[in-house]
């Protein structure tokens, strides 16, 4: 029996209700939540006023107030009160719910994972079950659940009550007299009744369950079809994220999801997949290998054409003006238009990926038909991954999607049409086919290979029949492959038994995820250690989550700074031993103290931005005005403490001067910095070391949000007798840009396996700093802002993480 919340968010289809209704909806009366306002007016924009559906939130406190007016609805221009704490509660059209705790920090829970959850719970197909709000489609459904995600993103719980996409019934036809009653009755008959009352009384309640939204993950059996199914989730999963993002930000859109990260997940994945194979070929002999391999592709392949033609379908009712997207993403004027920009881009984004899939496919093709050793010990998925890496650049947004499937994956015209033909598809399947041909006999086959070669085949022909020329297809070539094993029938395709010999589980893929990254950068590698409980990694950490080792990622709309212009030191000495003034890089920082690095260690000598040499100067790597720019070299524990969710430490001493690496995450303007609040802040610093008090925030302000990108650094906790400092640093911009990176540096000898702190709040450096501190808090930019309380006493608030030096 879930617990019960002190609120409860009832969602359901207004505009239906108010034709049945009419008399009981004019007399609607809402209490006001600025926030839900952004809902209001997406809903409005999307649909026109009046029409479509509405989100309704009632605290339940509220309807329990006896003051409270008996009716409750949306009359125009109305809003609503705020939720705190929720859980979801999804009501079947025949009065079955379903109780979801969702965890709100986890961006990939939405309600498409939701229903799909939803869906295995009462094993039905979740394409019946889109049954949200009325009149709203997937999409705004996770916008729905984004904004109430952002809205608070520290509460635990979700509840939510939905109505059928299709069913002009609400949860409140029946039974009492007015919403409000109806509101109350289902929400007690929810949250106190015994099971079987509710059950009797037409509610089947079911025990709070845990949502596992689908992942990216490999499992025991997961076939490469899945998981490119799973890759279709993901995008849509990313693009609500987006859209919701654009809402609260809006008027400036900001960027989609990168889905070069979407897609090397999955190409990391795949690999997996293919160790995994990889690992069971030892278990059993090479043709049951090599047909497994064989039937997986295939199926790859199906899933493949299929998504490329659903994708041209939908491209085609849905044919946008050329360009649109660019336009658009430049002067965004209403919403409507973002989010139509937004779908074309998302488009634009889907064919781009199944092209890249196309060639993935190929490529795997490429090493299956080369034979079983190219398989296991050939370039393997890294060459595949050096193809996508290439594939990235072939599309830009002024394309269309027939130039992107039709340049690089199709036969021209094969697309036309419902029919899904692929110029490689069926060639390759009679090349599987003449490749096992001498160890498979006939009557061994499965039914299964027979039925997919004979549609296959049908397909082939039918093709031929439209094309003038057809392909020849490759019989009388077949690729020389080394002698197979006899394969035994019953194996043969069957679903994989054999457990792989290594399980990995979520962390250890979201690890080898970041480590792989790190490593590409130069960095150590990165540990997640929980010795407090089964947490297996920090909440909101999922494999979607972009891990960024060493630079920014810029938001739209943010210039590309200016490279830096290099020195011409000969570096005989070093540039920061350079005669005064000789070395422009090492004379911008403050030398009056002494340089700032002596023998690779940061000197305190001063509060100012560093400029390091870098990549255009003329000095050797090894200058000794370099420090921050140089990759990560210890390796860190991202690890559970018992009172501040998750820390970071290093497993070895380090030195004062020590620097441990640099703060990352999404460079974003100051002005969408000042939106974010409560804990979603404390992830967000301001680049504000040029700034004076007492001077007006310049244009090109910027702050670091690692909410949703980012490094380990993300995860250093506050403490007011912090042993780090944060210095400010440039090598690769110049200072005018306002673009430095934050060096975090030991202000201490710190032993191995100590917790690394820095003070979030300036105010307890130096003096120098407190008098600005005090200066700016006095602004009234900062005293507007929400502070919560950190458990070492001080506030913890976005103003207070401004990098003061
Ligand atoms: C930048 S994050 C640090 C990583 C965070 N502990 C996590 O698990 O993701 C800042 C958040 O950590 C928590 N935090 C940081 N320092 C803290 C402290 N000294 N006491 C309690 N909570 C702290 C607060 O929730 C704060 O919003």
């Amino acid at each position: 029996m879930p617990t019960s919340p002190d609120h409860i968010a009832l969602i359901f289809s207004y505009p239906a209700y108010c034709e049945k209704h009419a008399t009981e909806a004019s007399s609607i009366i809402h209490k006001t939540d600025e926030n839900f306002v952004l809902v209001f007016r997406h809903v409005e924009t999307l649909y026109g006023k009046n029409k479509g559906s509405l989100a309704f939130s009632y605290n339940r406190r509220w309807l329990e107030d006896s003051d409270t007016p008996l009716t409750v609805g949306m009359k125009d221009g109305d809003t609503i009160n705020c939720i705190e704490v929720l859980k979801v509660a999804i009501l079947h059209p025949n009065a079955y719910a379903r109780f979801f705790t969702v965890d709100p920090a986890d961006a990939s829970v939405t309600f498409s994972t939701l229903f799909c959850a939803y869906g295995r719970a009462t094993q039905m197909d979740p394409a019946h079950l889109r049954f949200t709000l009325h009149g709203m489609r997937l999409l705004e459904n996770d916008l729905v659940v984004e904004t109430l995600r952002i809205l608070d993103p520290s509460s635990e719980n979700f509840w939510i009550a939905a109505t059928p996409l299709d069913s002009e019934a609400t949860p409140f036809d029946s039974g009492s007299t007015t919403i409000k009653e109806k509101a109350m009755d289902l929400t007690t008959a929810i949250i106190n009744a015994p099971a079987e009352e509710v059950s009797n009384s037409g509610v089947t309640l079911v025990a709070p369950l845990t949502l596992h939204p689908p992942r990216l993950e490999p499992s025991v059996g997961a076939t490469p079809e899945l998981m490119l199914r799973n890759l279709k989730t993901a995008l849509q999963t990313a693009d609500a994220n987006w859209l919701s993002t654009l809402i609260c930000s809006w008027p400036e859109p900001c960027p989609p999801q990168d889905e070069d990260d979407i897609l090397w997940n999955f190409a990391r994945h795949f690999m997996t997949w293919r160790d995994d194979q990889t690992e069971r070929r030892r278990l059993e002999n090479a043709g049951n290998f090599l047909a497994r391999q064989v039937s997986a592709i295939v199926s790859l392949e199906h899933v493949h054409h299929e998504w490329r033609a659903e994708s041209l379908a939908a491209w085609k009712k849905a044919r946008p003006r050329r360009g649109f997207a660019q336009r658009s993403t430049r002067s965004t004027n209403t919403l409507q238009q973002a989010i139509q920009a937004n779908a074309t881009r998302r488009m634009l984004r889907e064919a781009r990926i199944i092209s890249i899939l196309g060639q993935l496919i190929e490529a795997w093709k490429t090493h299956l038909t080369g034979g079983l050793a190219s398989l296991s010990s050939g370039p393997g998925l890294y060459s595949d991954l050096r193809i996508l890496r290439e594939c990235r650049e072939m599309a830009d947004e002024d394309q269309t999607i027939e130039d992107i499937l039709e340049t690089r994956n199709a036969t021209p015209g094969s697309l036309a049409g419902d029919t899904l033909v692929g110029g490689v598809f069926s060639d390759f399947s009679s090349l599987a086919g003449e490749y096992l041909g001498d160890a498979i006999s006939e009557d061994d086959r499965p039914e299964k290979i027979e039925g997919s070669q004979k549609r296959r085949e049908s397909v082939r022909l039918k093709r031929n029949e439209r094309q003038e020329s057809p392909t020849p297809v490759p019989v009388n070539d077949p690729p020389s492959a080394p002698p197979l094993q006899p394969i035994r029938s019953p194996l043969f395709f069957a679903p994989l038994d054999t457990p792989p010999n290594v399980i990995k589980t979520r962390r250890d893929i979201i690890q080898d995820q970041w480590n792989k990254i790190a490593r590409e950068a130069g960095a150590a590698g990165i540990e997640f250690v929980n010795e407090i409980d089964d947490e297996e990694v920090p909440p909101g950490i999922g494999i979607l989550f972009p891990y960024v080792e060493r630079s920014y990622l810029f938001d739209i709309g943010i210039a590309e700074p200016t490279p830096l212009a290099g020195c011409e030191c000969d570096g005989k000495r070093g540039c920061n031993n350079a005669r005064p003034g000789r070395c422009p890089c090492a004379s911008a920082s403050t030398l009056e103290n002494g340089p700032p690095y002596t023998q690779g260690l940061f000197t305190f000598s001063t509060d100012d931005e560093i400029v390091e040499c870098n990549i255009a100067c003329g000095c050797s790597p090894q200058c000794n005005n370099r420090l921050a720019q140089f990759p990560r070299q210890i390796p860190v524990e991202i690890f559970k403490t018992e009172k501040r969710g998750w820390g970071a430490r290093l497993p070895v001493d380090i030195v004062r001067g020590y620097v441990v690496g640099i703060y990352t995450g999404l460079l974003i303007r100051r002005e969408e910095a000042d939106k974010l609040s409560g804990s979603r802040a404390s992830y967000c610093f301001d680049l504000d070391v040029n700034e004076e008090p007492d001077e007006e925030t310049p244009e090109n302000a910027y702050s670091v949000d690692a909410y949703g990108c980012g490094n380990w650094t993300r995860f250093i906790n506050h403490s007011c007798s912090p042993n780090l400092q944060i210095i400010s640093v440039v090598y690769d911009t110049m200072p005018e840009d306002n673009i430095p990176y934050l060096a975090l540096v030991a202000t201490e000898n710190i032993p191995a396996f100590t917790e690394l702190t820095f003070d979030y709040n300036p105010a307890h450096q130096t003096e120098w700093e407190l008098k600005r501190y005090r200066e700016k808090t006095r602004s009234k930019k900062n005293k507007s802002k929400k502070q919560t309380r950190c458990l070492c006493g001080a506030s913890i608030c976005r103003g207070w993480l401004s990098v003061v030096a």
